[in-house]
C-alpha cells in the first residue's frame, strides 16, 4: 500500500515538560493546526521534531511510542542542533530574509552547517520510512534542503514540496550566502507550491538569475529533469471552526467572556509573537483610533492574544519587550476604573476557546507586515458563520490575495489603520453580513481538504507528465547495442550539433571554438572510411569552415541554408533572397538599443538576434514581444522566425536541419545513423530521421523528438570516443 510521508519541523504535537513530567499538546503555528487538522488516516505518516530537547533514551522511547499511535514519527534534536539548525538558521537567517527583514538576519557558517546536518538527519528518518511507491510531501524552510537530499537517495520517488511563508525577491535571496543552494535543495521536488502567484514569480524569477535556470509556464526545466512549480493557497478545515464557534462549549465561554467585558465593543487580535505579525504597529493604531475617536474611549476594548514563540530567539526576546511597554503605556494612559482599553494574554488557548473569541469578535485587526498566507484570518471568516463582524486584513498578508471582502490596509499605515478601526466598528449590519458571507462561501469552498487535493492531484500530474514526456536515459545497454550496430555497419553517417553538443554553451559564441580533443575526436571519427560525419549547425558557414575545414568532414551550415560535402564545395540548399534584411534588421538593432547585452549576428540568409548576456527576465521578455512582432511581420510571406536557445532566427521558410539532414540520407542511404542535438532546432533533425536511428537529445529530458538523453556536452564526446 503507498503512503503519503509528510515531513515538517514542527509535529502537530509538542511534547512539554514540566518538572519531569512530558505532556503532550497541539502545536500552535499555521502549518501545524491547518494541516494537523487532515492528516491523521492510516495513509499518512507525519516525520518532525516533537518541539523539546529529549536526550535520554527512556524518554526518547515514551516519546516514540505516543506519537507512533497518531502516525507520527519523531526526529529528537540535541540542544546544539536546536541552537543552530532551529533557532538559527531557520529563524535568524531564512526567516527575516523571506519576511523581508533582512537587517535582522545573521549569516553564520557553523548555524548553516547545522541546517545542512539537520536536513541530512530528516533525510535518514525519511529514507528508513519510505517505501519507493511512497510520495513524500516536505514542508517549509527549515526543509529546504531536503527534496535535493531525498532525490539523491531515491531518484524515482515522488517529492513534493510547499513553502508555507513568503518567497522574497531574489535581490534579498542573493544576499544570502547559500543561496543556490538553497534554491538547487527546493528543485530536487516534482512539484514546488507557494500560497501565492507572487511568491511563485519570485522564486522563478531567483531559479532564473541564481542558476541560469529556463522555465516555461511554471515547470522549470533541468539538465535532466523538469520542476513544476505552482500556487496552492492553503485553506482551513471550515466545518470545524464554523462547528465549534456554534458549539454549547464556545456559547459557555462566550457567555462568560460578555459578562466580564459588558457592553463593549470587542477588537480581536490574535498572533504568535513575532516580528512580521505587525504587534507594535497595530497597538501604535489602536492608541491613534483612542485619539483620534475619543468617543470609542470606554466603548471598545482591544483583546490581544499573543502566542509565546521562538523565546530564545533575541529579536523575539526584545519585541516582547516593547509589546509589553507598549500595551503597559496605553492602559495606563487611558484606562479607567471601570475600563481597561487592552485585554492582553501572553499565553496559547485550545480551539475552543479561540473559536468563542472568534464569534464574540466585533472586528479582527490581522495585520502583518509580512506573512505567508496566515490562518487566523480564515478562521475568523469560518468562526461567524451566521453573524456579523467585520476583518481587517493586511495587504501584506497571503491571505488577502483571497480575502477582498475584508477591509484591506497598509500595515505601516497607522493613521490609515486607526480609521479603518473607526469604519469597521461604524459599519452597517448589513454590510458586513454581506462582506462575511461571500468571504465565507470562498473559505468554504477553498478548504484544506481542497488544497491538499490540489496539491497532491498536480503532484501525481507533473510525475506522470515527467514520466510520459521525458525521453529515457541513454542506459549502458543501449548504448552497449548502439555500438555493436555501429560496428556492423559499413555505411554510417553521424549528424553531430555543434553548441551545446560538441562544445560548451557559451556566454561569447566565438569562445565555442574547437578545443585538441574536439578535434582530435571528430579526426578519429573521419578517419574510418565507413564514417561520414556532418557538423549540422546554426552557425555561418564561414565560422565552421575556418574552424573545422581542415578536417575531412560534412558540413550543414545556417540550419540547413548551406551544404557541403567532404568532396565538394558550399551549395545552397534552394535558390534564396536576402533583400527582407533591409526591412528586418532595423527592428533587431531597435531591439538591441533597448536591451543590454544584446547583439545581432548575420548570416547570409538570416538574421540572428542573441540575448545569452541579457538578464534571464528581461532577455525573456523582450524575446516574446520580438517574436510576436517578428511573425506578424512574417505571416504572408515566405520567411520563419525560429526560437533556439537564448536565439532568435529569421530566416527563409521550408529550410531547416532536418530538411537538410534529409539529403544526407536520401544521397548515402546510410545503414547506421546517429544524431545528437541539444537545442529546439536539433528537434527537425530529430523528427527527419527513421525510427531505427539513433537520437540523442542533450540537456532537457523535457518534450523531445529524440529516443534517448544525456546530459551534457562531455557525455556527447564520451559516447563519440566510445565508438572509436
Ligand atoms: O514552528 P514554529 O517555529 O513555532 O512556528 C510556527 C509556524 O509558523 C509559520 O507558519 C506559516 O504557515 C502558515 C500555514 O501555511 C501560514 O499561514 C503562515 O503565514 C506562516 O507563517 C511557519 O511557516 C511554520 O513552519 C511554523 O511551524
Ligand atoms: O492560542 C492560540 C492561538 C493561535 N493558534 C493557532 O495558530 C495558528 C496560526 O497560524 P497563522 O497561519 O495565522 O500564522 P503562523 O503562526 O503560522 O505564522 C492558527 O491556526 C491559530 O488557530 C492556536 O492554536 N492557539
Amino acid at each position: 500500500m503507498s503512503r503519503t510521508i509528510i515531513v515538517s519541523n514542527r509535529l502537530p504535537t509538542k511534547v512539554q515538560r514540566t518538572a519531569s513530567v512530558l505532556s503532550f499538546t497541539p502545536s500552535e503555528g499555521g502549518l501545524a493546526t491547518g494541516l494537523g487538522s487532515i492528516y491523521k488516516s492510516d495513509d499518512n505518516v507525519w516525520v518532525g521534531w516533537p518541539g523539546l530537547s529529549i536526550e535520554g533514551e527512556d524518554e526518547q522511547q515514551h516519546v516514540v511510542e505516543q506519537l507512533h499511535a497518531d502516525s507520527m514519527r519523531p526526529v529528537f534534536l540535541t540542544d546544539a542542533e536546536i541552537k543552530g539548525f532551529y533557532e538559527g538558521f531557520s529563524n535568524e537567517t531564512l526567516w527575516p530574509t523571506f519576511h523581508y527583514f533582512s537587517q535582522y538576519a545573521v549569516y553564520d557558517l557553523t548555524q548553516w552547517e547545522t541546517y545542512r546536518a539537520v536536513n541530512e538527519k530528516f533525510c535518514h528518518a525519511v529514507l528508513e520510512l519510505a517505501g519507493p511507491d511512497d510520495t513524500i510531501w516536505v514542508h517549509d524552510y527549515q526543509l529546504l534542503l531536503l527534496p535535493q537530499m531525498l532525490r539523491k537517495a531515491r531518484p524515482e520517488s515522488s517529492i513534493g514540496f510547499f513553502l508555507h511563508i513568503p518567497f522574497p525577491s531574489y535581490e534579498l535571496l542573493r544576499v544570502i550566502p547559500w543561496s543556490k543552494e538553497l534554491l538547487e535543495g527546493m528543485l530536487g521536488a516534482d512539484l514546488i507550491g507557494f500560497h501565492t502567484f507572487g511568491y511563485m514569480r519570485h522564486f522563478l524569477s531567483a531559479v532564473s538569475h541564481l542558476l541560469g535556470a529556463t522555465s516555461q509556464n511554471g515547470i522549470v526545466e533541468l539538465g535532466n529533469r523538469s520542476v513544476v512549480v505552482d500556487s496552492f493557497p492553503m485553506g482551513i478545515d471550515y466545518e470545524k471552526y464554523a462547528t465549534t464557534a456554534a458549539s454549547e462549549e464556545a456559547a459557555g465561554h462566550i457567555r462568560q467572556y460578555r459578562e466580564a467585558l459588558q457592553e463593549v465593543r470587542v477588537i480581536l487580535s490574535i498572533d504568535r509573537l513575532d516580528y512580521t505579525k505587525g504587534i507594535a504597529e497595530r497597538l501604535k493604531a489602536y492608541d491613534l483610533l483612542l485619539q483620534r475617536h475619543p468617543e470609542w474611549r470606554g466603548k471598545v476594548t482591544l483583546l490581544m492574544v499573543v502566542v509565546p514563540s521562538r523565546d530564545q530567539v533575541a529579536q523575539y526576546q526584545s519585541l516582547k519587550e516593547e509589546i509589553d511597554e507598549l500595551v503597559g503605556r496605553i492602559n495606563a494612559a487611558y484606562s479607567s476604573i471601570t475600563w481597561t482599553p487592552i485585554q492582553y494574554f501572553y499565553r496559547s488557548y485550545p480551539l475552543e476557546e479561540l473559536s468563542a473569541l472568534y464569534r464574540l469578535a466585533d472586528v479582527a485587526l490581522v495585520t502583518p507586515m509580512r506573512d505567508g498566507m496566515n490562518l487566523v484570518a480564515k478562521e475568523f471568516v469560518a468562526s461567524k458563520e451566521g453573524q456579523q463582524g467585520v476583518l481587517i486584513l493586511s495587504e501584506r498578508a497571503g491571505a488577502a490575495r483571497e480575502l477582498s471582502d475584508a477591509l484591506i490596509i497598509n500595515p505601516t499605515d497607522t493613521i490609515q489603520l486607526a480609521e479603518v478601526m473607526h469604519e469597521a466598528l461604524t459599519m452597517p449590519e448589513e454590510e458586513q453580513v454581506q462582506r462575511m458571507e461571500s468571504m465565507q462561501a470562498l473559505v468554504r469552498q477553498y478548504n484544506v481538504h481542497h488544497w491538499v487535493e490540489l496539491f497532491m492531484n498536480r503532484l501525481f500530474y507533473s510525475k506522470n507528465k515527467q514520466l510520459t514526456l521525458a525521453t529515457a536515459a541513454f542506459s549502458a545497454q543501449d548504448q552497449q547495442q548502439m555500438r555493436a550496430e555501429y560496428a556492423q555497419a559499413t555505411n554510417r553517417l553521424l549528424l553531430l550539433d555543434y553548441d551545446g553538443t560538441l562544445a560548451a554553451f557559451t556566454r561569447d559564441p566565438q569562445r565555442a571554438k574547437p578545443d585538441a580533443d574536439l578535434l582530435d575526436l571528430l579526426r578519429q571519427l573521419s578517419a574510418d572510411e565507413r564514417n561520414r560525419v556532418v557538423v549540422i549547425s546554426g552557425r555561418d558557414r564561414a565560422t565552421l569552415q575556418q574552424w573545422l575545414g581542415d578536417l575531412s568532414i560534412d558540413f550543414i551550415a545556417e540550419h540547413g541554408v548551406w551544404l557541403k560535402a567532404k568532396e565538394g564545395d558550399w551549395t545552397l540548399f534552394q535558390p534564396l533572397r536576402s533583400d527582407w534584411k533591409r526591412e528586418i534588421r532595423p527592428i533587431l538593432e531597435l531591439s538591441v538599443g533597448r536591451t543590454t547585452g544584446a547583439f545581432i549576428e548575420e548570416k547570409d540568409f538570416s538574421l540572428v538576434w542573441h540575448y545569452r548576456r541579457v538578464d534571464p527576465e528581461l532577455g525573456a521578455t523582450r524575446a516574446r514581444e520580438l517574436v510576436n512582432h517578428l511573425n506578424f511581420l512574417a505571416s504572408n510571406t515566405d520567411l520563419q522566425v525560429l526560437e533556439g536557445n537564448k536565439v532568435i532566427e529569421i530566416k527563409n521558410a521550408g529550410i531547416n536541419k532536418g530538411a537538410a539532414a534529409t539529403r544526407w540520407l536520401s544521397t548515402y542511404e546510410p545503414d547506421f545513423i546517429l544524431a545528437i542535438g541539444d537545442d529546439r532546432t536539433d528537434e527537425d533533425t530529430f523528427g527527419a530521421m527513421p525510427p531505427e536511428a539513433y537520437t540523442v537529445k542533450v540537456g532537457s529530458t523535457w518534450r523531445s523528438l529524440a529516443r534517448f538523453h544525456i546530459d551534457t556536452h562531455e557525455d556527447a564526446r564520451r559516447l563519440l570516443r566510445s565508438l572509436l
